[in-house]
């Protein structure tokens, strides 16, 4: 099989490559790689030599590939893939950006919530699958035991999102405003006699000034956040929270859609996003069986019992980031009534947010 893999050297890309290393994903597949900028290069360094790079925005040259898989962006998939489809070429498209999400034709591909959406988008013939929003996907990684056994009516999901959702030059800013942060008020912390009021006066005097480094947030995340992601809408939902409703119905293939609205919020965490959820179950379940039924959901779901010590052991961006498991814990009962239900969910949305279904979407066609 002829797979073309176009935006590989990007912060997804990068994941992605270093994924399909680690499960020998090249020795099943011809890869190609293309390029936007460096066409005739050198391709990656993947064990097996690999053809100079093409030119992802030559037609021709990507119409020969069977498959594509493409972490580019949304605006080489705006400008490429319509002009593929109308130069007839029917190889199947797998893509990280959200532009063909919500397409008719398209299927959202989270392979261990939704298979069967998948298998039966294949057999009628779909070609064009598309990675969900990583709050999503992680969503419905860490409680999709729940939605399996038809057991949600509605879910409020408060999200925690790290810089690395903004793109890399966020997250390289990030860590630029905390060494300006710190580097502000080192004096007088090395003083052990200084007095914390006086460090946060400065501190906070740093943060509101012109020299803080915000060019890609905007405004300071390090110290504070950002109660807000992606587009502003009429309704006065950020496009990051429409989605929630919108992909979680997409990706379960749902009949009647079961309502996913909260608040989206940018912190200061490097590459995971965290959840806090609120499910309304359509049934008052004991405690101990919605906790199976969620480690059910399947094997990447690390369980995190909900006590003090191990939840702030395990359940943080800290203990999680760069792994395939995706922590749930903080499950207990609300006070609102024996049917609603929180839960804390984190994980890499590097991982499962973006690369991971994508590789696992190649597997699945080199598996027909
Ligand atoms: N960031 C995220 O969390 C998520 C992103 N996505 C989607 O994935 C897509 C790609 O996102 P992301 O990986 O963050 O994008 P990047 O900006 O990291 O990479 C995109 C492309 O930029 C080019 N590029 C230019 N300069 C550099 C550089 N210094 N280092 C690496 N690449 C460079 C590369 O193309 P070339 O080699 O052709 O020059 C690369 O493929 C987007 O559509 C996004 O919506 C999806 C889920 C989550
Ligand atoms: N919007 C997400 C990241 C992302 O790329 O999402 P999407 O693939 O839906 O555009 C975030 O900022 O955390």
């Amino acid at each position: 099989m002829r797979v073309g893999l176009v935006g590989w050297r990007g912060m997804v890309g990068s994941v992605l490559m270093d994924r399909m290393c680690e499960e020998k994903d090249f020795d099943l597949i011809e890869p190609i790689f293309f390029t936007t900028s460096n066409v005739g290069g050198q391709g990656p360094d993947i064990g097996k030599p690999v053809p100079p790079l093409k030119d992802a925005k030559n037609i021709d040259e990507l119409k020969a590939m069977d498959v594509i898989i493409t972490c580019q962006g949304g605006d080489y998939t705006t400008e490429i893939h319509p002009k593929l489809r109308a130069a007839g070429w029917h190889g199947y498209w797998i893509d990280a950006a959200s532009t063909l999400r919500m397409e008719p034709n398209a299927v959202i591909v989270l392979d261990p919530v939704n298979q069967h959406v998948i298998d039966s988008a294949l057999a009628k013939g779909v070609k064009d699958y598309i990675g969900g929003n990583c709050t999503n996907s992680l969503l419905l990684m860490g409680v999709g035991g729940l939605f399996r056994e038809g057991l949600v009516e509605w879910v409020s999901s408060m999200t925690y999102q790290a810089a690395s959702g903004a793109g890399a030059q966020n997250m390289r800013e990030l860590i630029a405003q905390m060494g300006a942060a710190h580097a502000s008020v080192a004096a007088l912390l090395a003083d052990p006699k200084s007095a914390i009021l006086e460090i946060d006066r400065k501190l906070v005097d740093t943060m509101r000034s012109d020299a803080f480094p915000t060019e890609q947030f905007g405004v300071p995340l390090a110290g504070s956040l950002i109660p807000w992601i992606d587009k502003q809408l009429d309704n006065g939902q950020s496009k990051e929270e429409w989605k929630g409703l919108a992909e979680v119905n997409k990706i379960l293939g749902t009949a009647n859609p079961i309502p996913v609205d909260g608040l989206c919020v940018r912190i200061g965490a490097m590459r995971c996003h965290s959840l806090a959820l609120t499910l309304k179950l359509k049934r008052d379940l004991p405690l101990s069986e919605i906790e199976s039924i969620i480690q059910s959901g399947n094997q990447w779901v690390k369980f995190v019992p909900n006590q003090r010590e191990l939840t702030a052991k395990e359940l943080t961006p800290t203990a999680i980031t760069g792994g395939l498991q995706v922590g749930v814990g903080r499950v207990r009962k609300l006070n609102m009534g024996p049917e609603y239900v929180s839960a804390f969910v984190c994980g890499d949305q590097l991982l499962w947010g973006a690369a991971e279904p994508l590789r696992r979407m190649l597997r699945i066609l080199l598996a027909r």
